[in-house]
Parts: C-alpha cells; sequence; structure tokens
C-alpha cells in the first residue's frame, strides 16, 4: 500500500503491540470479569488523578477466523450495528486501503461530559512463516485532524487500542476448501488504553469501564459470528 503521513506512526504503535500482546497478565493485572472463554484483566493507573487503567481481554470465539473479526471490527460500514456506545462515527479521511481516520461522538456517561474521538484505524496482515494461519490484527490510535476540530463542550478522548487475533483450525483436511466453521476458532487479544482526556470520578469511570468492556465485546464478537454463519469462510 501506498506510503503516507502516518505511515511510519502506524508501523511504530503496530510493533508495540506484537510486543506487548506477548506480556503475561500474571503479575499487577485483576481479572475484573470471566464469561466462558472471555476473560478480562484491568490494571489500576492514575496518571495526574484521572484514570487510565489498561485493559486486557483474552477470548476464544468458535466459528470465525481472525480475519473475519478484525474485518468487522475496522469497517466502517458495520460498526453503529454493534457498537452501542457512540452517537456517531464516520471517515474523514482515507490514507491507504488499510488506513482510515475516523471521527466518533461517545454517547454521554453521566456525570461525565460527552467524548468524542479521533483515531487513525489500520488493518494488517502478519503471516508468521511456522504456523499454518497468519495473524490479523486492527489498531485504533488517537490522531490530530483539521476535520475533527476540539469543540466544547466535547472532551477528547486519547484511545490507544489493538485487537490481536489467531486463527486456529482443528483436524486440518487435506485439502483447505474442504475446511468447515465447526473446525475453525479465533484466540483473540483486545487491549485497551484509553484516557478519558479530562476528569471523571474514578469510581464511576472504573465502574463503567468494568460493565460497558465486556458487554462491549461479547456483543461485537456475537454480532460477527452471527453475520458470519451462512457464508464462505475469509480466511
Ligand atoms: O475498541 S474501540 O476502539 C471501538 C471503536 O469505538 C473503543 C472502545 C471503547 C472506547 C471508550 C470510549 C470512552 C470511554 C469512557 C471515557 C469517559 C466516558 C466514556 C471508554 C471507557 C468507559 C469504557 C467503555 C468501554 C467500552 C465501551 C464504552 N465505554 C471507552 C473507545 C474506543
Amino acid at each position: 500500500n501506498g506510503k503516507h503521513r502516518l505511515t511510519d506512526d502506524v508501523e511504530r504503535i503496530v510493533q508495540e503491540h506484537l510486543q506487548y500482546v506477548r506480556e503475561d497478565v500474571s503479575n499487577g493485572w485483576d481479572l475484573i470479569h470471566q464469561d466462558g472463554e472471555m476473560k478480562v484483566y484491568r490494571r489500576e493507573v492514575e496518571e495526574n488523578g484521572i484514570v487510565v487503567d489498561p485493559l486486557k481481554c483474552f477470548h476464544t470465539i468458535k466459528g470465525v477466523t481472525g480475519h473475519e473479526i478484525c474485518r468487522y471490527f475496522w469497517e466502517f460500514q458495520y460498526r453503529m450495528e454493534w457498537e452501542t456506545t457512540l452517537d456517531s462515527t464516520k471517515i474523514i479521511e482515507a490514507l491507504d486501503p488499510d488506513t482510515v481516520i475516523f471521527f466518533q461522538l461517545h454517547k454521554r456517561v453521566w456525570p461525565a461530559a460527552q467524548r468524542d474521538s479521533c483515531f487513525w484505524s489500520h488493518i494488517r496482515c502478519i503471516s508468521n512463516s511456522d504456523e499454518d494461519q497468519p495473524t490479523w490484527l486492527v489498531v485504533n490510535y488517537t490522531t490530530p485532524h483539521p476535520l475533527a476540530p476540539i469543540k466544547s463542550p466535547q472532551v477528547r478522548l486519547v484511545a490507544n487500542v489493538a485487537l490481536i487475533c489467531e486463527t486456529i483450525i482443528s483436524e486440518p483436511p487435506l485439502n483447505p476448501k474442504d475446511i468447515k466453521r465447526e473446525n475453525i476458532q479465533c484466540k483473540l487479544t483486545y487491549v485497551a488504553f484509553v484516557n478519558p482526556g479530562g476528569w471523571v470520578p474514578s469510581a464511576a469511570l472504573r465502574g463503567v469501564a468494568k460493565r460497558e468492556y465486556p458487554r462491549f465485546l461479547k456483543r461485537f464478537t456475537s454480532y460477527v459470528v452471527e453475520q458470519t454463519r451462512n457464508k464462505p469462510i475469509l480466511f
């Protein structure tokens, strides 16, 4: 894909996430939610009295590939079908076929002021030669943009989010064309570093995050399972 003004930033952040995804959650992380295969961890971090808790979620979803999960997460046209915490979302610039810039209005979470966000969103396939299936990832990273002016009373969110997915094929048939959905599953890692961009009561924000991240990940992954059920597998 063509080089653009954010190529170096995108490369740097993608590489950082590829290192970070391997870090285990044994020390310093609290398991805040478990539901079947989904495990949600959080570290309690404050910067200048603002809660910026990193979030890490591991989940295994049967019947879908990592490419399908990343595709539905990245593609703009599906977003409002699974994202219940947004008032609006729109693409304000396309930098290359895999990198766009979004502007989003997030639903107001009382008593905090309404948040908006502007980030570049990049989707990529990392082929790791040794394993059979490639890793797919999406990164959403805050960036300023002239078409996303900061307008009071909205507060600009600062977010660095990654969705990293592996595809597992159990009992692969001799001919890949014979692979069925019951033989595939996606192992996903979702990490979110969200700075609310301005003061929010710590307990309120931690409560919202604890409720909303698991709900959002469950709703999103269920949506992809539904959408792909009778479609050819996208590897
Ligand atoms: O995965 S994404 O890139 C999907 C694209 O939309 C993503 C997900 C979540 C957020 C987000 C935005 C705002 C908040 C807070 C900050 C003050 C008031 C709201 C939170 C915290 C509260 C947690 C939360 C988690 C999930 C959904 C909503 N709320 C999270 C941003 C981007």
